[in-house]
């Protein structure tokens, strides 16, 4: 079976290429980090396989199945589900119902069915605040449930999302920097839930800058640099090519 295929996608916005012939394969059950310097479209990648821009040509397979066409929610229905840098939370709901908002429908439980069946709506609602608050409890948040998402702590708003990301019951997860802004404490415990996730039959896809980090979660690297995809392999295969040594930290970035 194809878990994960990217083939021959290219995306330009006006005369910028973002994306330039990127095709890769990824197996499920990995742990795949995405890195490569500032620009070099890290995103832009994610964007095409979650659904959030269409590519100009290319296509993407899900088990198989060519999701190209498929909307950003269909998708999601499928099993693909990701988090954002700039993280997207509801700051003036509480973290329950941040998590709420991404529970799965169950069929049978619409607008006609609260009208003529409230208490099956009632025992619905009853059940789906409990998966929520479980899946606070599992990324750690289980003590912050009525606490509105702008009272967290940054590392907890984190936590948040990788919970809702849980909600929608994906089995392929997109992290887009999952690790950038967060203390060391915060840092160790959103590396301990990604290796939890992939223990849990989670196939993961990171962006990660930090390339310490890429060492303790990654079983397989792809570097990109300027939309192209230069390589993909082990970590220690990327970290010890010199070549991408020189392309990612010539500018003087820190990683
Ligand atoms: N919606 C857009 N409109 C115009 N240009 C865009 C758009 N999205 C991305 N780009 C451009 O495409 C290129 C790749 O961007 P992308 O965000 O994918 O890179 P990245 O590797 O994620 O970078 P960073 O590490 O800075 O987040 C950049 O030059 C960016 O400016």
């Amino acid at each position: 079976m194809t878990y994960l295929a990217v083939s021959h996608v290219t995306k330009t916005f006006g005369g910028l290429v973002a994306l330039d012939d990127c095709s890769f394969v990824i197996a499920p059950g990995r742990i795949s980090c995405v890195v490569g310097p500032n620009g070099a479209g890290k995103t832009s990648i994610f964007n095409v396989v979650t659904g959030f821009i269409k590519a100009d040509t290319g296509t993407v397979v899900f088990k198989d199945k060519d999701v190209t066409s498929l909307s950003r929610h269909d998708r999601v229905r499928l099993g693909i589900a990701r988090t954002f840098q700039n993280l997207r939370l509801f700051e003036e709901l509480s973290a329950l119902d941040n998590v709420l908002v991404c529970l799965a429908d169950e069929a049978g439980n619409g607008p006609l069915a609260a009208m003529f069946r409230p208490f099956h709506t009632e025992a619905v609602l009853k059940r789906k605040k409990a998966e929520a608050a479980a899946l606070l409890d599992e990324v750690g948040l289980g003590h912050k449930i009525e606490v509105p998402a702008a009272s967290l702590s940054y590392g907890q708003k984190k936590l948040l999302c990788i919970a809702r990301v849980l909600a929608t019951r994906a089995e392929l997860i997109l992290l887009d920097e999952p690790t950038s802004g967060l203390a060391a404490g915060a840092l160790d415990a959103m590396v301990t839930m990604i290796h939890t996730l992939k223990a849990r039959g989670r196939t993961l896809l990171v962006v990660e800058h930090n390339t310490r980090i890429v060492q303790r979660i990654a079983d397989d690297v792809l570097f990109f640099h300027r939309g192209r995809l230069l390589a993909q392999g082990s970590p220690d295969e990327i970290t010890s090519n010199e070549e991408l040594g020189r392309i990612y930290f010539g500018r003087g970035d820190e990683h």
